[in-house]
């Protein structure tokens, strides 16, 4: 409580509200399981290369006791060195399954994590809009890297180390129970207990880590948003304020390393305790039943190196069912975003859309993002092919939600929409999608290099091709001015370009494309005067043969358009050219007079 209110007195709040861990769930493990099906091969290498460390285990004390009381109690040095050849050759066997094991182990892990993440994609790449609306991207990113690594551990070590702990276990236990029932039991006495704190201690270890990792993701999102909105930051000389916030956040997660320390430093001196425990508890009634000649010293030893085996495997589960929790957690959520399904997508009626004209027609059309609250009010309009229609209106108009519904990013409530008379909602999504190109307001450039980012638009582009769509639309000379020309890399979402010139990248790739219906959001930001001039003789070039879409911000594209559908509250409230419309006087004139004049 005391931390969520410094929270929200804090200038930034990081809500951390993804649960770190969840209860046993057996439907849901055994779905999480069925990832490892594929793999029986390397399962199956890992279990074998297993049995190896398993006979050693079981076999080395035994050696050793038996050493002592024949080849050392009756001086027999032949004997205890062909022992110690024995003794030799299991730890080598052992080496070389452990190397085997962990080899085999982390490819089984790796391959399932590859396997998840690679669905886990190319799922999210097939979700719709309404999916990526209502989650930010950060949140998309955890699931597909943190969540997925956090299985990690429990598909290297988890699965394979838990069914080797367990044979180990009844492996010692049946030696022991077949050597001296007496000494067994009373050595086993200590068994519950190492268990029992083993179980607790982990569980306090792993929670304790769990916050610290908390507070390490905290910073991240800080620091990310810090270096990201720094311009800000400075220009509001918020830099002081920054740095306390930080330095809270620096100290928080240092006492909470210092705290996790304090778990995780004890385990390793009180395993070594407990097993020291059960080795008092054998020698003390181990001393008795010697004296009384029913045990050898041997034995004894023998026993006293198995209690010491007993702890590595009791650790372990522990371990695991820790890891089984965290896996509970992140697995529900995995499964959540596999189980979303995708709201537009094609069905088994779909067929191709044949190579169109670009007739574009709205019927009726209603559509709402949220149930109740309509963002397009029966709109009604039908385009030629060729044509350029200006979108205008004030700010939640409805013109974005015009252009997202004609590229079918959602569907209507009710109504159609039919480019050359198909309704879009009965042809292939990518038939439709490769012949309605999208030019955002916000160009997003790509790592790579400027050649790279156009040929996005149509990847089978020879180097040419891009040269010659980059010249149509007078983005060539300012790429040649850079400095490897189209080599050049654009790094960090093309920060070292200027808006103008990542608009001019985006008709670039649009004109390679080359779709017959061009859906244009023009940027708003203010270019200076030369840009301006490039991307207005661009933007005819791009306009010109195609059906155009443009949510308009200049005076002059709105002016050249063929038709004005002027928006309000979700509806066309006016129709018509610039001349025919201004000439009315009415809402459009008005429009023109309070937002556009100055654009022009
Ligand atoms: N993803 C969304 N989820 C919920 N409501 C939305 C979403 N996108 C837009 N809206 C709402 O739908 C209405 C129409 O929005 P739209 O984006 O089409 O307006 P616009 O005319 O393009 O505005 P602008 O010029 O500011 O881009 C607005 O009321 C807006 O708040």
């Amino acid at each position: 409580m005391k931390e969520s209110q410094e929270m929200l007195r804090a200038p930034f709040i990081y809500r951390d509200d993804e649960a770190l861990e969840k209860k046993f769930q057996l439907g849901q493990m055994r779905r999480l399981f069925a990832y490892m099906r594929p793999y029986p091969g390397i399962i199956f290498g890992a279990l074998g290369a297993t049995c190896g460390n398993i006979l050693v285990t079981l076999l080395a004390p035994y050696l050793v006791g038996h050493t002592i009381d024949t080849a050392i109690s009756h001086h027999q040095p032949r004997l205890l060195f062909l022992d110690g050849v024995i003794l030799l050759v299991l730890y080598i066997i052992n080496f070389f399954a452990s190397k085997f094991r962990i080899y085999m182990t982390n490819r089984l892990g790796q391959s399932v994590i590859q396997g998840l993440r690679r669905e886990l994609f190319s799922h999210v790449q097939t979700l719709s809009n309404d999916f990526f609306d209502s989650r930010p991207a950060g949140s998309i990113l955890v699931r597909i890297m943190n969540d997925v690594n956090s299985l990690q551990d429990l598909f290297t070590n988890g699965v394979v180390n838990s069914i080797t702990n367990m044979f180990t276990l009844i492996g010692i236990i049946i030696i022991m129970f077949t050597l001296n029932w007496r000494l067994s039991v009373i050595t086993l006495v200590i068994v519950p207990f190492m268990f029992l704190l083993s179980l607790r201690l982990t569980v306090q270890i792993r929670r304790s880590w769990q916050q610290v990792r908390l507070r390490l993701s905290r910073i991240n999102a800080h620091l990310a948003e810090g270096i990201q909105g720094m311009r800000v930051t400075e220009s509001y000389t918020r830099q002081e304020e920054n740095q306390q916030f930080f330095e809270g956040m620096n100290k928080d997660y240092m006492n909470r390393f210092m705290i996790a320390q304090r778990w995780s430093i004890p385990f390793g001196p009180l395993v070594n305790l407990t097993s020291a425990l059960g080795s008092a508890l054998l020698f003390f009634y181990g001393v008795h039943l010697l004296r009384a000649d029913l045990v050898t010293v041997g034995l004894l030893v023998s026993f006293a190196n198995y209690i010491g085996n007993f702890w590595t495997p009791i650790g372990q589960l522990g371990q695991v069912y820790n890891q089984l929790l965290v896996a509970m957690a992140s697995s529900e959520r995995i499964f959540q975003y596999l189980d979303t399904k995708a709201m537009i997508k094609d069905s088994a009626q779909s067929k191709p859309l044949p190579k169109i004209q670009g007739t574009v027609q709205f019927e009726n059309v209603v559509f709402e993002y949220e149930t109740g609250r309509r963002a397009l009010n029966d709109v009604s309009f039908t385009v030629q092919p060729g044509q350029t229609i200006a979108l205008v209106g004030h700010t939640g108009a409805g013109k974005s939600t015009v252009i997202n519904l004609l590229s079918r990013f959602y569907d209507p409530v009710s109504g159609h929409i039919r480019i050359d008379g198909h309704d879009i909602r009965d042809v292939d999504l990518d038939s439709l999608r490769s012949q309605v190109g999208m030019v955002l307001q916000e160009t997003f450039i790509f790592s790579g290099t400027i050649m790279d980012n156009i040929r996005y638009g149509n990847p089978a582009a020879t180097d040419e091709e891009v040269k010659a769509a980059a010249k149509a639309i007078y983005a060539d000379e300012f790429i040649q001015g850079l400095e490897n020309g189209y080599e050049t890399e654009v790094r960090e979402r093309g920060s070292r370009l200027s808006q103008g010139e990542r608009q001019l990248i985006s008709f670039a790739r649009a004109i390679l494309a080359d779709p017959r219906v061009l859906i244009l959001d023009e940027a708003t930001a203010s270019i200076d005067t030369y840009t301006e001039h490039l991307i207005q003789k661009g933007l005819q070039v791009l306009l010109k043969g195609r059906t155009a879409f443009v949510v308009a911000h200049r005076l002059s594209t709105i002016r050249d358009a063929d038709q004005i559908l002027v928006f309000d509250n979700g509806q066309i409230v006016e129709a018509g050219t610039h001349e025919s419309l201004m000439a009315d006087g009415g809402y459009y004139y008005s429009l023109v007079e309070a937002q556009y004049r100055f654009l022009a």
